[in-house]
């Protein structure tokens, strides 16, 4: 696909390339100072026009290896200085340290750091930082499900607030879609977008609210030559318009690499080179490392970073850099403010960003367009709907009919017995497995949307509560109504009214106890850990061994298993409330014929309903509260 440059209609000069659909309209009118002409509307847009330049210091990143297994330290003592209006790349072969910056300066990582990174001359405030800048991640984590314009409208309503119209912000979703080339895919669905387009659409979603400071992780991985030039060109005049664009790259061709205007290569946590691409080429030759004729100066610097012309080379390129401090490879280092001049020239980017949240609009707004977009998204995803309807329906049909009208035998009553509990392991299994499947996919996008501000994570988890209820609600009344009418139960409003309560209550106790499991392990492991906790849970019900045969040491696993409140609430819903002899048809004798004598057997009371309500409605609580205690932690974790 060829570049070409062209006059757009507002006489704006533009970088376009020739696919209609796939055409890249971007203004280049801005300066470096961050001044907008204000017909150039998204960047007119930017809420402060302050740019912000990131300098750091001797900074230091040690991982934990675990355990006694001791700590590695990955960057060492590493400075550096990132102005605005520039593209910054961070090369440097793999397992140099280059996500690892990226990470410590955008503020993803905040434990085990050393030394201070400074924002216009002043200490970084984390809080307000984030709420000026974005981080893109490698791997593109967008809603699949929805079309290109609706990820961007979800985007808009959350970043934008309630206070500018819809209006506006439609216009301002066409004007970033229509400057990043996707306006002719407004109707697909990201999950059917080429890497390209979506590379694009996760940088289109966080330009929605204008970011001062863009970090990518390796923005171009997976895309062909013609449209990593083209993601470049994009930033390096996002760049133009005042904003400060940190990359990360791996090794990119000779013309890909001339696009970058600063760049700072790394070799095992240390820094090589900062300075102009223009001046990597005389700052090789000063260290006596000239770049052979012909070849990719970026090339080389990799070879020299991978010591394939030896490890004195790496030693002599961090000493003449003095580790990132020296800047005269900058163009004009002498122009280069100091930190006290930015101190005095800037604004605290604390004053600058202010109000108290970090989110942009209020935590019911959050709820409400985070309830739209989940009810959106199960709507999309059919299949998995009328599995779940179909699932429960045909399960339903198979226990009507292995149990045919077993509840109104005398004789059966211990067929009967195993149905409910058959019953309550359906509801478990259905839902806990469902969770523990499908949460941890939702994982990588809630990391990126909840560091990137979007939403606040009590909204998140309150919308994903809230939007599987009508589904969970709609399978188990179903299942309920087939298996309760085809296996004979008691026809009464009352018992039916129990049997249903405790149903749903199983059900949300078994969400909630996959909810706590998906949250803290991917599918696999989860896979594994869910059914293998759920064992005791049925030991402890009171089925294979009834509760009086439990040992006493044991007894105390009764009182957690949720199993065994569902199967005493069940039980009592149908063989309590004093409920008339059993018919027995066609049999001498019907040992089981009085309930009561039944219950005495299996040591079950049949008045424990509002017992094992509130036991069931005390355990769901609990388990939704370590949810998400852990899902914060698992998010604070991987920083
Ligand atoms: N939490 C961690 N625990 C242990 N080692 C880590 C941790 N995080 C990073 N590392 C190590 O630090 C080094 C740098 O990792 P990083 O991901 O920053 O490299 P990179 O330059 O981005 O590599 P690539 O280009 O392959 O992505 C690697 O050797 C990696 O194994």
């Amino acid at each position: 696909m060829e570049i070409v440059l062209h006059e757009a209609s507002t006489n704006t000069p533009c970088v376009t390339c020739g696919r209609s659909d796939d055409v890249i309209k971007v203004p280049v009118n801005g300066n470096v100072n961050g001044d907008v002409k204000e017909e150039d509307r998204i960047f007119s847009r930017l809420p402060q026009k302050d740019p912000i330049d990131i300098t750091f210091e001797n900074i230091t990143y040690t991982a934990s290896l675990g355990f006694r297994k001791g700590q590695k330290e990955i960057l060492h003592n590493i400075n550096g200085r990132f102005p605005p209006g520039q593209l910054i790349a961070i090369m440097g072969p793999s397992g140099a340290g280059k996500s690892t910056l990226l990470d410590v300066l955008s503020g993803y990582r905040i434990s085990g750091i050393g030394g201070t990174v400074y924002t216009n001359g002043r200490p970084r405030d984390l809080n307000a930082f984030r709420k000026l800048s974005c981080y893109i991640t490698q791997d593109d984590r967008l809603q699949p499900l929805l079309t290109v314009w609706e990820n961007m409208k979800i985007a808009a309503d959350l970043k934008l607030g309630e206070n500018i119209p819809i209006y506006e912000k439609e216009d301002i979703i066409r004007e970033i879609l229509d400057t990043l080339g996707l306006a002719a895919s407004i109707n697909t669905r990201a999950g059917r977008l080429s890497g390209g387009q979506k590379k694009r659409l996760s940088i289109a979603l966080e330009l929605i609210d204008n970011p001062l400071v863009m970090f990518l992780d390796e923005p171009t991985t997976g895309l062909d030559s013609s449209s990593c030039s083209q993601c470049v060109k994009l930033l390096q005049e996002l760049a133009r318009q005042g904003r400060t664009i940190v990359c990360t790259i791996h090794q990119p061709s000779a013309s890909l690499f001339q696009l970058f205007d600063l760049v700072y290569v790394l070799s095992s946590g240390d820094c090589l080179y900062q300075g102009t691409t223009e001046k990597m080429i005389p700052f090789l030759e000063s260290v006596q490392l000239p770049c052979p004729m012909y070849h990719n100066p970026a090339d080389y610097v990799i070879e020299l970073a991978c010591a394939e012309y030896g490890e004195d080379k790496i030693k002599t390129m961090v000493e003449a850099t003095n580790n990132g401090k020296n800047l005269q490879w900058f163009d004009k280092p002498e122009f280069l403010p100091s930190l006290r001049k930015l101190r005095e020239t800037h604004k605290s980017i604390a004053e600058k960003s202010k109000g108290g949240h970090l989110q942009s609009t209020s935590q019911a707004n959050q709820l409400k367009i985070l309830l739209r977009r989940g009810f959106l998204k199960s709507k999309r995803d059919s299949t998995l709907t009328y599995m779940r309807i179909a699932v429960n329906i045909l399960v339903g049909l198979l226990f009507g009919v292995i149990y045919w009208q077993a509840g109104e035998h005398g004789g059966k009553v211990l067929d009967n017995y195993n149905l409910l509990f058959s019953i309550l392991m359906h509801h478990m299994m259905s839902t806990m497995m469902l969770t523990i499947l499908t949460f941890p996919s939702e994982m990588s996008i809630l990391t990126k949307e909840h560091f990137n501000r979007w939403y606040s994570l009590k909204m998140y988890y309150l919308s994903i509560t809230i939007v599987d209820l009508p589904l969970s609600i709609f399978c188990c009344v179903a299942f309920t109504a087939i298996t309760y009418w085809m296996t004979g139960q008691p026809l009464e409003w009352q018992r039916i009214g129990m049997f249903t309560v405790i149903s749903l209550l199983v059900v949300f106790v078994a969400q909630s106890f996959g909810l706590m499991i998906g949250a803290i392990f991917d599918v696999v492991n989860g896979t594994f850990v869910g059914p293998v906790l759920s064992v005791p849970m049925m030991m402890f019900a009171g089925f294979g061994v009834t509760l009086r045969d439990l040992p006493p040491h044991l007894y105390w696993g009764s009182y957690i298993s949720y199993l065994r409140y569902g199967l005493e609430g069940i039980v009592g819903a149908i063989y309590g409330l004093d409920r008339p002899t059993i018919y027995c048809p066609d049999e001498d004798y019907c040992h089981y014929k009085y309930p009561e004598k039944f219950l005495k057997e299996i040591s079950m009371k049949g008045d424990q309903f509002w017992n094992d309500v509130i036991a069931l409605v005390l355990i769901l609580f609990f388990l939704r509260i370590v949810a998400f205690v852990l899902l914060r932690w698992k998010l604070m974790a991987v920083r």
